[in-house]
């Protein structure tokens, strides 16, 4: 049984020792939008917007297909860049909103809000006087993530702030942690074949997770011409999880893949809202190049050393978006060290569409921040039964779905389990396995490969035959469109051979335009059901099958070969009307007509 993803939030803060002992902070419900002068500065890296770059719902079923099918490409790649000169090394930090109602820092609602300005409480704002209030509930999907990503779970951790002033983020920025006390460390993340990985010879890719941290989001602005900007606070202090990798990654599908991965784990934990279809998760990646078979470069991180110099590419929002932006930045890194030029290490951009990256500023380095542990918060304790209460409600991993949706029971192609479970913030495999749990309520004690057909055909129904009926409508995705006992029925139907392909293609496009009459109802009244055979029918059938080899009768007569009655049942079931015959009734009339005894 797959275990479902948790609805709402686990409640569990009576177990969370961290004090709180501020004052009350109060809530502003100012209503207006604020303006407030331009200035031409970076934008957060934190900052998750929305953007033209979005993918609606229905084109998702299409690019998983695409993905799996660039699969092939994607090794042509890696092949190619082994043989090649220069070796490409990436490390990935994605951010995503955490899926809580709690802001981390104030006592705000996060939830969305069409009213700019309408869920900031003061310290939000940095009002002289106000001061953080940790909101325990939010480090419930933290450490969701943190254990569903592997890491260790450090007991005591500490919060500290980067000084780091700007409008979108009036407080300034606090997280946790500056190193060396992250919540979250020494993870990581495998990526097999299915997940699109470039590797010959098809074993898993281990990308190490270096820490997992918790941070803040910033306030949403936008341009007010011709001099102002709007900013709506709404988003400030949303909480965000920061997953850094360590630079451990040689192919730009790679980088996707280990992207498109990590959103599907902390989905697939309830950590987070939305994908990076929605804008919930932004990538950015951190792109070098080192020349083959010559001195390692001169560059380390965290242990790993003889890389080449560094660039960051931040705020990238598609999986396309990040493997075209690695191939143009690597291009570029190496026509500069062709060229005797030197790569420096600063901060790039990238616009879709586009075959260059652009450089926005350089690097800052970790000094200029001044970190420092932030007076105003207590040290984080995380309990151990915390922890071990959150590792046993986790529900199914990715990968362990990929293992049961492809194993016995239910004997999904990868093809399909892919989709099934990535589709649809998980609805879509939830749906699935109503719909099997509906099958298996109607004829229980169902042998383990009836069990398994009905499994697979299911598969099939809820991702093809109603994937298709959404796209063709331009509908999201919605559970309630086919009631999951509907979608089992017809397929029961359809596996006893009591209705045809075409009428159960038929019945369900009926039931998605809302007729929603039982199944078996609509099927009685609608006259859809397959009449039985007559006798009569049986006895033209099988005389016609003889009829085509005459000798083989005559073998199963004189010699008794019992076993050759299964040719002429197989000729029978071939020219009887579509999905009529039943072979046990086809068998009893051959015999019936050969032996001359039922
Ligand atoms: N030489 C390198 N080549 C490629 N990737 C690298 C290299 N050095 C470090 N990285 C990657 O760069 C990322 C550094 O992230 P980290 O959050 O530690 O620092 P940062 O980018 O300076 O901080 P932030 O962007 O959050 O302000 C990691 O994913 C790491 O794997
Ligand atoms: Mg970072
Ligand atoms: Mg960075």
């Amino acid at each position: 049984m797959l275990r479902p993803r948790p609805r709402g939030t686990i409640r569990l803060l009576d177990r969370l020792s961290c004090p709180v002992t501020r004052p009350q902070i109060l809530y502003l419900q100012f209503r207006q939008f604020s303006s407030l002068p331009t200035r031409s500065a970076p934008t957060s890296s934190s900052s998750v917007q929305p953007d033209s770059d979005r993918v609606p719902l229905r084109k998702q079923l299409k690019q998983e297909a695409k993905a799996l099918r660039a699969q092939k490409r994607q090794r042509k790649e890696s092949e190619e860049a082994s043989r090649e000169i220069w070796e490409l090394t990436v490390g990935v930090e994605i951010h995503a909103q955490l899926d809580t109602t709690a802001k981390l820092f104030s006592r705000a609602a996060t939830s969305a809000s069409d009213l700019p300005n309408s869920n900031v409480a003061l310290f939000d704002l940095a009002f002289p006087g106000s001061q953080p209030e940790f909101q325990a509930a939010t480090l419930l999907p933290a450490l969701r993530a943190a254990i569903a990503l592997n890491c260790d779970i450090q007991p005591v951790s500490r919060f500290d702030r980067k000084h780091y002033f700007y409008q979108d983020q009036p407080s300034g920025d606090i997280a946790n942690p500056a190193p060396p006390e992250p919540f979250a460390r020494n993870g990581y993340v495998d990526l097999y074949d299915y997940d699109g990985i470039a590797r010959e010879d098809g074993e898993r890719i281990r990308v190490d997770i270096k820490q997992v941290q918790l941070e803040q989001d910033t306030a949403k602005s936008q341009e007010y011409p011709p001099s102002s900007q709007l900013l709506d606070f709404n988003r400030v202090s949303h909480p965000l999880i920061e997953v850094i990798t360590m630079p451990q990654i040689h192919t730009p599908a790679t980088a996707a893949a280990c992207v498109r991965k990590l959103q599907a784990i902390l989905q697939a934990c309830g950590a987070v809202t939305t994908g990076m279809e929605l804008g919930g998760l932004r990538a950015d990646v951190n792109v070098s190049i080192r020349r083959r078979g010559e001195a390692p470069g001169n560059n380390h991180y965290d242990g790993i050393t003889g890389l080449g110099q560094r660039t960051e590419i931040k705020n990238l929002s598609s999986f396309k978006a990040i493997e075209d932006a690695i191939i143009a930045e690597k291009n570029r890194q190496i026509a500069v060290l062709e060229s005797g030029g030197v790569v420096e290490g600063e901060t790039r951009g990238w616009t879709i569409g586009s075959t260059e990256t652009r450089r926005l500023r350089g690097k800052e380095g970790a000094v200029d921040y001044r970190y420092m542990p932030d007076p105003d918060i207590p040290p984080l304790v995380i309990g151990e039964d915390l922890i071990s209460r959150l590792q046993d409600t986790l529900p199914t991993a990715p990968d362990q779905l990929v293992v049961e949706l492809t194993g016995p029971e239910y004997g999904l192609s990868i093809e399909d389990a892919k989709p099934l479970i990535e589709l649809d913030d998980g609805a879509r495999l939830e749906y699935y396995q109503d719909v099997v749990d509906a099958l298996h309520s109607i004829h229980p004690g169902q042998d383990d490969i009836t069990r398994a057909a009905l499994a697979r055909m299911a598969g099939n129904w809820v991702l093809h035959e109603l994937g298709g009926l959404l796209t063709k409508a331009d509908r999201a995705w919605d559970s309630e469109i086919i009631p999951a006992r509907s979608l089992a029925d017809l397929v029961d139907h359809l596996q006893r051979k009591l209705i045809t392909g075409p009428t159960a293609k038929q019945v369900l496009a009926v039931v998605f335009e809302g007729d929603h009459r039982p199944i078996p109802q609509m099927l009685e009244e609608d006259n859809l059901l397959l009449r039985p055979l007559s006798r009569e029918e049986y006895l033209a059938l099988a005389e016609t099958a003889m009829a085509q080899n005459p000798q083989m009768v005559e073998q199963i007569r004189s010699k008794n070969q019992l076993g050759k009655l299964g040719w002429f049942v197989g000729q029978m079931m071939r020219t009887g009307e579509k999905g009529r015959v039943e072979a046990p009734k086809a068998e009893e009339v051959l015999r019936e007509l050969i032996l001359g005894k039922a």
